[in-house]
């Protein structure tokens, strides 16, 4: 990535990470779910972060077509495109985590090469969560339309379609959708991270 040049961060002068989470009572983390369009990434992240409020955590949901309507608002979904969404969305995640904020962050990311740049961004906070619903289940959903207009061509750079979708290769989580109702698989997500979002008191 290009170095900044002439620019000077303050952060070393910022309240330290630690007191923002001590004032949360909570440690931050980036929980990332990757997964094919309709695979259940919004739904679940939603009801994640209502058993997170309920525990009082302070969580935050980054999704695709939200952040797709405001700050990427001028990427679409080339290679390229797709990298500099990432970048930008890891760097927000960063910024969050690093408020003392826990980050549930919804985006496809279907390549090994752009989760690895959210990895690279966001450093040890980050948590790989692949929502793993087959191709076919996502497909039969088609709560957007998107898979019958990718497989008339009026969709581009599908993935699953007509672009792919590579499964990642070591997910810290997977969670398989298929006959669970959301709240349970919220809840194993749950029980996946507690341990890493408690905030530990000497
Ligand atoms: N060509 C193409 N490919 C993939 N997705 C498409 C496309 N066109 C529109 N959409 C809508 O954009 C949402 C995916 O955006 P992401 O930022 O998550 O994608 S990516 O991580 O950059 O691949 C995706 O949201 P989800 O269905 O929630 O995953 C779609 O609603
Ligand atoms: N077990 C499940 N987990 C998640 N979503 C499910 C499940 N069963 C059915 N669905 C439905 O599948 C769709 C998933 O859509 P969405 O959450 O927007 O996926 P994504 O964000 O991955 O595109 C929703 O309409 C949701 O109600």
């Amino acid at each position: 990535m290009k170095k900044a040049t002439n620019i000077f961060p303050i952060f070393e002068k910022t309240v330290p990470r630690t007191y923002k989470e001590s004032v949360l009572n909570q440690r931050a983390k980036a929980i990332w779910f990757t997964g094919l369009s309709g695979s259940g990434k919004s739904t679940i992240a939603i009801e994640l972060e209502k058993e997170l409020f309920k525990l009082g955590y302070f969580a935050n949901i980054l999704d695709g077509d939200n952040i797709r309507s405001g700050i990427n608002q001028n990427l679409g979904f080339s290679e390229n495109d797709r990298l500099e969404n990432i970048i930008r969305i890891s760097e927000i995640s960063k910024l969050f985590v690093e408020s003392g904020i826990i980050t549930i962050n919804c985006f496809v990311s279907p390549t090994e090469d752009v989760r690895d740049l959210a990895k690279n961004i966001i450093g040890d906070d980050f948590i790989e969560v692949f929502i793993d619903t087959p191709l076919h289940i996502c497909e039969q959903r088609d709560i957007k339309g998107l898979y019958k207009r990718a497989r008339n061509g009026d969709v581009k750079n599908f993935p699953g379609i007509n672009s792919p979708f590579i499964s990642p290769k070591n997910p810290d989580i997977v969670i398989k959708t298929e006959d669970r109702s959301v709240k349970e698989l919220a809840e194993e997500i749950l029980e996946h991270i507690i341990d890493k979002i408690i905030e530990k008191r000497c």
